[in-house]
């Protein structure tokens, strides 16, 4: 009988709690589709190792899992600490040493990755650290050292990012580091490339650039984390294939208050243009140190799926987490939960009206006749995930299976809420011939059981990109045979 499957999709940052014997493979097990790599923490060859890991999982659980590269970007960080972490208490004197060589931190006083950040500072400003945490108040400067108040109780560890509340410290995007990254990125051939404080479309052509000259073909994600990208985010968003609501460094910069309508905007702006788009940060935080989610936790995931995201993104509750195989089991649930509760008609008045390709017009018409004949799914025999990706942009009832030959496409799928992806080879086969050869693989894979009927769009010979043009209507006889349908 064909399942329940998940449709919202799960991206799981990797670090030194997936790093321990048998994590990973009970990460994929539970269903994570993607992983994050995120360049920001530790080095980056730990990351390259973090890769090679999660593809021998992958093989062990015969399961495709995409990879995506997170760049550290411009962001401003302390340093590390003698013993990894401190307890500050409100009132304390504490300072941040702009110095290359500045000793490992204590409770008195801690490095700062920027050596300029003295002077773009003055006495008053308020410096959020770890996502907004522990703020600091600055009481003045002294040449490389910046004297500040504490202003909470709050502990603080290596290397957590630093903000100035109401913006205004992020510099260019993209760092002569983030171009070597780029650079590793590509040689490890990672599915996407996640371009942090992208500032406008520019830092994705850049990025997209560098990537292309190494060799990538990753889909490039925009996190959306700065005053600048929110306006500037119908070009950011023309200029990626993925947008990220980079929660954390968003809050701190434009004021939480901002963030759940800045979610929803983000989230219409991405799917109104045929991208892809990606919830990230602190979803199941209380999550890194206990092994339930809060009730408000439990509502921002749904809520998130509510909004209409592709997928959700665990960080630290993954990466440095006591529980990440509970965190992401409670992610597959919630995201469960909330698709069958919140089912609705398809929304053709949200649909995109411009259209410039053929693949986008059938995808419109099969989602059409989806709707008002009742198919078990819409099959898309495709080469690249073109009509895949504008048959998901809809929310809608439909499960999309794409069946495609090649790998590097169908990992780029991973993201795509609705949308399975399947390996079909189907080199030179007539629409027809593929289609009935299709239908009797996913009947055996059981997929589909006779009686179902089914959407198929296709090129009229396979393997000619971009050339999605037909569609037809059938349905599964005895053995997965599949015979044209007639009669609605
Ligand atoms: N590879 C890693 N090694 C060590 N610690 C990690 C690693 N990845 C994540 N962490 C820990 O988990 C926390 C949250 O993870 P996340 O990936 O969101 O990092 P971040 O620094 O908050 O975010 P970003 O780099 O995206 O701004 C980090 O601050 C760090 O303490
Ligand atoms: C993911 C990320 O970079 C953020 O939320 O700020
Ligand atoms: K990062
Ligand atoms: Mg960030």
């Amino acid at each position: 009988m064909t399942q329940v499957t998940r449709r919202t999709k799960i991206l799981a940052t990797l670090g030194p709690a997936t790093d321990a014997p048998g994590v990973l493979d009970s990460l994929l097990k539970a269903g994570v589709d993607c992983v994050r790599l995120n360049f920001s923490h530790g080095d980056p060859s730990a990351q390259v190792a973090r890769a090679e890991a999660l593809r021998e999982a992958a093989r062990r659980a015969g399961r495709e899992v995409a990879i995506l590269a997170d760049l550290p970007g411009p962001k401003i960080r302390i340093e590390k600490f003698e013993n990894d972490r401190v307890e500050l208490k409100r009132g304390d004197r504490f300072d941040l040493v702009a110095r290359e060589d500045a000793p490992a931190g204590n409770e008195r006083e801690v490095g700062v990755s920027y050596l300029g950040l003295p002077g773009d500072v003055t006495a008053g400003d308020v410096l959020l650290l770890d996502d907004g945490m522990m703020q600091l108040e600055v009481e003045r400067v002294e040449g490389e050292r910046i004297v500040c108040t504490v202003l909470n109780d709050g502990a603080l560890s290596n290397r957590k990012g630093l903000n100035k509340q109401g913006g205004g410290l992020s510099l260019g995007a993209l760092t002569p580091k983030d171009e070597e990254l780029i650079r590793v990125a590509a040689g490890i051939g990672v599915d996407f490339i996640a371009v942090s404080f992208c500032r406008n479309a520019q830092d994705m052509h850049d990025a997209r650039r560098i990537a292309v000259e190494a060799g990538s073909h990753a889909a490039l994600v925009s996190k959306i984390e700065r005053t600048e990208a929110i306006e500037n985010l119908t070009e950011i968003v023309e200029a990626s294939d993925v947008v990220m609501v980079a929660r954390g460094d968003l809050g701190v910069e434009i004021g939480d208050a901002e963030l759940p309508g800045l979610q929803k905007k983000i989230i219409r702006e991405a799917l109104s243009r045929n991208r892809i788009v990606i919830t990230a940060t602190q979803m199941l935080q209380s999550m890194v140190d206990s092994p339930i989610p809060t009730r408000a936790e439990v509502l921002d995931v749904a809520n998130s799926v509510i909004d209409g995201t592709d997928a959700v993104m665990l960080s630290q509750e993954t990466a440095a987490g006591k529980y990440p195989l509970k965190a992401v089991e409670a992610m597959a649930r919630i995201c469960l939960g909330a698709e069958r509760q919140f089912t609705h008609d398809t929304d053709f008045e949200a649909a995109p009206r411009n259209l410039d390709r053929a693949d986008q017009a059938i995808a419109m018409a099969a989602m059409f006749l989806s709707e008002h004949i009742g198919v078990r799914a819409i099959v898309a025999i495709t080469e690249s995930g073109g009509t895949p990706r504008f048959l998901s942009r809809f929310r809608s009832p439909a499960q999309v299976i794409a069946l495609s030959s090649d790998e590097a496409a169908r990992r780029r799928m991973a993201l795509m809420r609705d949308v399975t992806a399947l390996s079909f080879e189907s080199a030179g086969m007539s629409a027809g011939v593929a289609a009935r050869g299709a239908a009797r693989m996913l009947f055996e894979q059981g997929l589909l059981e006779e009686g179902d009927r089914i959407i198929f769009t296709s090129g009229e010979i396979m393997h000619q990109h971009g050339a999605t043009n037909t569609l037809r209507l059938l349905q599964i006889g005895p053995g997965g045979a599949a015979e044209g349908l007639g009669e609605l």
